[in-house]
């Protein structure tokens, strides 16, 4: 599903308002979802609406109108002046007719629910003074927080905090979920996240065009590869992995493991000669082949039959490594590029980027980690505030002409036309040794089964989320591949092919 910025949202409001809608009937429909949630959530007990001075306030006051005449005791704290309100809000506030307590911590008290209505997408700048007392007091009353919107300090474009933000056990948001909602910190300040229908067609979109989304199988669903039932092994491709030296070959049996039971007909690992002992011992299905050289790669990959191909996991870091991504490069196979692909590049990205702009297959896709994304991009680090992942991501992409992976709990994909994708589907115990080369060997296998490069990075992306999620806690790289069975039988019944 799509996501939007607050700014795409803003749209979406004021295309619903030239149809023939009121600002002030979306906003009847936002408070009274927000009061529905707030009966399910709220144990018995008097509610606390925290409003601010905007739209979202609005809501609040709307939510609290709607609660009082569902038999609930309920309070008020707004920010500001009740006089200072404008527009809808203030047409919220005249149906709000009880008091409005002071905008102070001691208002708080122990309420059975906080309904937070203070600020919602038009933050604009870090909150402080009162806004940030009362943030941080709601925060550590433990009381249980209904959102409206977004968490209140979540920027709603780039899911950072703005000084401080409120932790939700629960959120409420309108018609599409906003960026902020799946990128970390703002995530983790959402609890669970409920969408609601206030009435906005989806027809809007149209116009809007948004270009960020939900990384799940509506996403990619038609991309997804099923073998024909008149096919064979060939029919699904053939990917090759490229192995590091003696000491360093477990990497690369693992990504070709993944790439195999992501579906390739045909696994390759090409194995440095002095490796090749140790590879082929250790392999049954996955094939082994003496390569050395990046010469000797061009010269297997000339065979247009080895149609994708991973480089990276334990292949070691410098010239060798380098002169193997390009001769991949070159050859023409869909290739996916991570860790020491990557690391090789640091310090002169451009010879890499030429590379991948002038392949004749540009099916290529990059996947490095927060450590290894700067040593390519340099000037985007998560270090560097002022732009949000998704926006890094999507630089990165234009900029390397390749569909550009940034791993984390919020996996983000991007490529060159500005197309990106979210994941929230990672356990936290998928972060552990050899789990990023397996998802490098499942991305190579979607692309020998031709999937293109963005849609294979993301269902690579959330089919090893959702691996992981089957092999639970305690879970080892080796896990991943053998629980993707289980993820693939899941898609077939959403795609209703039988098995
Ligand atoms: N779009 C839609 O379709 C619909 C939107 N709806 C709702 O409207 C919400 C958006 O409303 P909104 O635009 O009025 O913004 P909102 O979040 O209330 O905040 C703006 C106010 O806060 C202030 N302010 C900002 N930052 C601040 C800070 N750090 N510290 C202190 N003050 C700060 C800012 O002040 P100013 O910048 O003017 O000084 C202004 O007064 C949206 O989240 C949703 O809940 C629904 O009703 C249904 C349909
Ligand atoms: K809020």
């Amino acid at each position: 599903m799509e996501l939007l910025t607050p700014a795409e949202m803003d749209r979406a409001d004021l295309l619903t308002i030239a149809g023939g809608s009121s600002g002030f009937a979306l906003m009847l429909h936002a408070g009274r979802h927000v009061a529905q949630a707030a009966m399910e959530l709220a144990e018995p007990g008097p509610i606390l609406v925290i409003a601010g001075p905007g739209n979202n306030g609005g809501d609040g006051l709307i939510a609290a109108t709607e609660l009082v005449a569902l038999g609930r005791t309920v309070h008020v704290m707004l920010l500001g002046e009740r006089d200072a309100l404008k527009g809808d809000a203030a047409m919220a506030a005249r149906e709000w007719k009880g008091p409005l307590l002071p905008f102070l911590t001691q208002s708080i008290g122990s309420p059975a629910l906080i309904v937070d209505a203070l600020f919602g997408s038009g933050l604009n700048r870090p909150v402080k003074d009162q806004a940030l007392e009362i943030i941080e007091a709601v925060n550590h009353s433990g009381v249980p927080v209904l959102a409206v919107d977004l968490p209140s300090g979540i920027n709603g474009a780039t899911g950072a905090v703005m000084g401080a933000a409120i932790r939700a056990r629960e959120t409420v948001t309108f018609f599409r979920r906003k960026i902020g909602h799946l990128l970390l910190p703002g995530r983790l300040h959402c609890g669970k996240v409920r969408l609601v229908d206030i009435g906005i067609e989806p027809a809007v979109l149209d116009e809007i065009r948004p270009q960020a989304f939900e990384n799940d199988p509506d996403l990619w669903l038609p991309d997804f590869p099923v073998p024909r039932a008149d096919g064979h092994k060939y029919g699904r491709g053939h990917a090759v992995v490229v192995s590091g030296e003696l000491s360093q070959t477990g990497a690369a049996r693992l990504a070709a493991r993944g790439a195999l039971r992501a579906g390739a007909g045909l696994v390759t690992v090409a194995s440095p000669r002095d490796a090749l002992a140790v590879n082929a011992a250790a392999l049954t299905a996955v094939m082994v082949r003496p390569v050395d050289t990046a010469d000797e790669l061009g010269a297997m990959l000339a065979d247009r039959r080895f149609n994708a191909v991973g480089i990276g996991p334990g292949a070691g870091i410098g010239e060798a490594t380098q002169g193997k991504v390009l001769a991949a490069l070159a050859a023409g196979p869909a290739v996916v590029l991570d860790a020491d692909a990557l690391t090789s590049f640091a310090g002169q990205p451009e010879a890499l980027f030429e590379a991948i702009k002038s392949t004749s297959n540009p099916q290529v896709v990059l996947t490095p980690h927060e450590g290894e994304f700067p040593r390519l991009f340099s000037d985007m680090s998560n270090k560097n505030p002022l732009r949000s992942k998704l926006e890094r991501v999507r630089v990165a992409a234009q900029r390397s002409g390749a569909v550009v992976l940034l791993k984390g709990a919020d996996t983000v994909v991007a490529a060159p036309d500005g197309r990106a994708a979210i994941a929230c589907n990672a356990p936290p115990w998928l972060a552990t040794a050899g789990s990023g080369d397996v998802l490098t060997g499942i991305i190579a296998g979607l692309l020998a089964q031709r999937v293109p490069a963005f849609e294979a990075a993301c269902i690579g992306v959330w089919m090893h989320g959702e691996a992981a999620c089957e092999a639970g806690p305690g879970l080892i790289a080796e896990d991943l591949t053998e629980t993707l069975p289980a993820v693939h039988r899941r898609v077939y019944d959403e795609l209703g092919v039988e098995y």
